[in-house]
C-alpha cells in the first residue's frame, strides 16, 4: 500500500492541466488525459499513445489510471451480479448490478462499511473500515464488465454518501459532466440517512435525484432504528427538503422498510401522510432482508400491500420496491466485506 501510486481516475480537465503543468508538460497534455480517462477509458498511461513516450514516463512515475478489475463476482438466479471491487487503500467493497428488462441499474458503495450503525443493516453491523476515494467510486463503473449497458446509478450500496460527500460529489460530478461520462443526473439517485449539512450541501451542489431512508415517522423509533436520527431528525430533513424544487426534473424518494408489528401501524401510515403532506415526492417501501442476530421482521405482502393503498390514497404516491439478488447476498443492506477485510488482516 505504502508505494501505490496517486490515481487519475476523479480528476477534472482543469486539475488535470495543473497536474501536467507541475510535471513540466504542456497543459493541453491534461486535457488529453482527461480524454484517455473519460472517452477513452483506458486502463493505462502507456495506453495514452497521443502523448510523448517521455511524457507518459514522467506521469507514471507518481501516478496510475486507478482502475483496477473486480476481484470476484456472485451471479444470482434472478440476474443480478454482485462483484467484489479492490480499493485503493487495499480494501475491499461490494457493487451490484440489476439488470431489469430494458434498465440496467448499478448500486453503488461510497465507503467500506459504514459507521451510522443502522439497526437492520448489515453494512452497519461492519462498523467503518474508510471512506472510498473517487477513483474507487468511478472503478466500480469504469471497471464494470456491463459499462456500456447502464441506464441508471443508485448510491444505495456499502457506506453513507454524505459521509463522504466530497468524494462523492467528485464521482457525480464526473458522471454528469460533459468532459466526463455526460449523463443525465436523473439516472443518478443518491440514497442518505440525512447528515446534518451534508445534506444540504448536496441538495445545493448536485442536480441528482435524492432518497432519504426513513423507516419510521416517530422521532424515538426512528432514533431506535437509526442512531443517525439523534444528528439530523426527519422533522429536519423535511423542513430542509421545502426549500428546493422536486416538481420537475429532480426526484425526492422515501425509503420505507415494512417491518412487521414495528412501523406498520396506521399510526404510521397516518404521520407519514401528514409529514410528507405539500412536498413533491414518493415513498418506495422496501421489504426487510433478513440479516443475524437482529430481532426484526419483515411485514408480510398484505400489510405491505395495505400501506401502500393507505399512502395513495391519501396523496403520497407509493410503490413497492421489488428485491434483487438475495439468493447472493446483494439485496439492500445485505452487503458487507467484513469477511473478506478479516481475511486480509
Ligand atoms: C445500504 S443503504 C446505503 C445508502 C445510505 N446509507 C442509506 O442508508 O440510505 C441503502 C438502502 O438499504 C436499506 N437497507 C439497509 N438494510 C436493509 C435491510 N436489511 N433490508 C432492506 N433494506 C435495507 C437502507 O435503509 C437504505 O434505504
Ligand atoms: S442503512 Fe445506510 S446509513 Fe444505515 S448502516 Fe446501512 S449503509 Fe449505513
Amino acid at each position: 500500500m505504502a508505494d501505490r501510486k496517486k490515481a487519475l481516475l476523479g480528476m477534472s480537465p482543469g486539475e488535470l492541466k495543473v497536474l501536467a503543468t507541475r510535471l513540466g508538460m504542456p497543459a493541453f497534455t491534461g486535457g488529453q488525459i482527461a480524454l484517455w480517462l473519460y472517452k477513452g477509458h483506458v486502463t493505462s498511461i502507456d495506453d495514452m499513445s497521443n502523448i510523448s513516450k517521455a511524457n507518459r514516463e514522467r506521469l507514471a512515475e507518481e501516478y496510475e489510471v486507478g482502475c483496477m478489475p473486480p476481484a470476484d463476482s456472485m451471479r444470482s438466479a434472478d440476474g443480478t451480479v454482485k462483484y467484489l471491487f479492490p480499493t485503493c487503500g487495499d480494501k475491499y467493497v461490494e457493487t451490484v448490478y440489476i439488470p431489469d428488462n430494458d434498465r440496467a441499474t448499478l448500486c453503488v458503495s461510497s465507503q467500506v462499511g459504514c459507521k451510522m450503525n443502522c439497526l437492520f443493516c448489515q453494512t452497519g453491523k461492519q462498523g467503518f473500515e474508510g471512506n472510498l476515494s473517487a477513483a474507487d467510486i468511478l472503478n466500480q463503473i469504469y471497471s464494470l464488465p456491463e459499462r456500456d449497458k447502464l441506464t441508471n446509478i443508485v448510491f444505495m450500496g456499502q457506506g453513507e454518501p454524505m459521509d463522504n460527500i466530497d468524494n462523492v460529489m467528485k464521482a457525480t460530478e464526473v458522471l454528469t459532466a460533459d468532459y466526463g461520462y455526460a449523463w443525465s443526473p436523473k439516472r443518478i439517485t443518491v440514497s442518505s440517512v440525512g447528515v446534518k449539512n451534508k445534506l444540504k450541501r448536496f441538495l445545493d451542489e448536485s442536480d441528482c435525484h435524492v432518497a432519504i431512508s426513513m423507516h419510521s415517522p416517530l422521532h424515538e423509533q426512528r432514533a431506535m432504528l437509526m442512531p443517525a436520527e439523534r444528528g439530523m431528525p426527519l422533522a429536519d430533513i423535511i423542513a430542509l427538503m421545502h426549500n428546493y424544487d422536486f416538481s420537475h426534473q429532480r426526484r425526492l424518494s422515501f425509503e420505507y422498510i415494512v417491518f412487521d408489528g414495528v412501523n406498520d401501524s396506521p399510526v404510521h401510515a397516518r404521520e407519514i401522510v401528514k409529514l410528507l403532506g405539500g412536498l413533491e415526492c414518493r415513498v418506495n417501501l422496501i421489504r426487510f432482508h433478513k440479516i443475524p442476530g437482529v430481532d426484526l421482521h419483515g411485514a408480510d405482502d398484505k400489510k405491505m400491500t395495505a400501506l401502500r393503498d393507505y399512502l395513495t390514497r391519501h396523496g403520497v404516491f407509493t410503490t413497492i420496491r421489488a428485491s434483487r439478488g438475495q439468493d447472493i447476498y446483494a439485496a439492500c443492506g445485505l452487503l458487507s466485506t467484513a469477511k473478506k477485510e478479516q481475511e486480509l488482516r
